[in-house]
């Protein structure tokens, strides 16, 4: 089954409590934290988490595109993330921040860039519950879906498969309604969608039709039949 999480990047920030709300239906809220420096833009910290939290019962997918993941994510969790991702371009650590983060009670993620190859971290993925392949480089919604991408997401979800681990595959950037079949081929099973869903003049029915999509490919895809 897909789980679409609508970016609220894509969100009019003056209204985020009833942005949030808008996409009831929605797996979880992504929240995407930028920091001006691990990205060339600056969105929100640590306190719009918590009034998010408190505001939507959708859980939250901090997305952390920030230096110094280390210091930083044990925060987010405790402001009431659900999920948690870092960059492994930025962590000191990832092991140890990933056992860290699930300790404290979240789900922990690991994120790569577009050019950071996967290979090099197959044997961290035990201690992750997502991993989340960029298919945009980070920084700003509206971008091109990067097709180069999927080869990436076909050998990650082999890695998952070899391994029989239960590790959620997301994707982050681009992800439309004419995109997110051919993730969704590839092995991805949760999907962020920015302007698809915040663009749309419903979107809770953008998240409803994603779903199908997502749901009609991956009900069809080999890797889910061998799964
Ligand atoms: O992480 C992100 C950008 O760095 C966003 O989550 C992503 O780009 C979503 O926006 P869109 O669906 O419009 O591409």
């Amino acid at each position: 089954m897909a789980q679409i999480n609508p970016s609220i990047l894509s969100a009019d920030f003056a209204r985020l409590a009833e942005e949030a709300t808008a996409v009831e239906g929605a797996d979880w809220l992504h929240v995407d934290v930028m920091d001006n420096h691990f990205v060339p833009n600056l969105t929100l910290g640590v306190p719009i988490v918590e009034s998010l939290s408190r505001a939507t019962e959708t859980p939250l997918d901090c997305h952390l595109m920030i230096e110094d993941p280390d210091r930083w994510a044990p925060q987010y969790v405790e402001a009431g993330a659900g999920s948690v991702t870092f960059h492994v371009e930025a962590a000191a650590a990832p092991v140890r921040l990933a056992r860290e983060i699930r300790a404290k009670g979240a789900r922990a993620s690991m994120a790569l860039k577009p050019a950071t190859p996967i290979e090099p971290y197959e044997d961290l993925l035990p201690e992750l519950d997502m991993l989340l392949i960029m298919t945009v480089e980070p920084g700003f919604g509206g971008q091109a879906f990067l097709d180069i991408m999927l080869p990436k997401i076909r050998r990650t979800r082999e890695l998952i498969s070899k391994h029989g681990l239960e590790l959620w595959l997301q994707v982050d950037g681009g992800v439309s309604e004419s995109t997110i079949e051919r993730c969704a081929e590839a092995g991805a099973d949760v999907f962020v969608a920015g302007s698809a869903v915040y663009g749309a003049n419903d979107p809770a029915e953008a998240v409803r039709a994603l779903r199908t999509k997502a749901d009609g490919t991956i009900a069809s895809a080999a890797w889910a039949c061998n799964h």
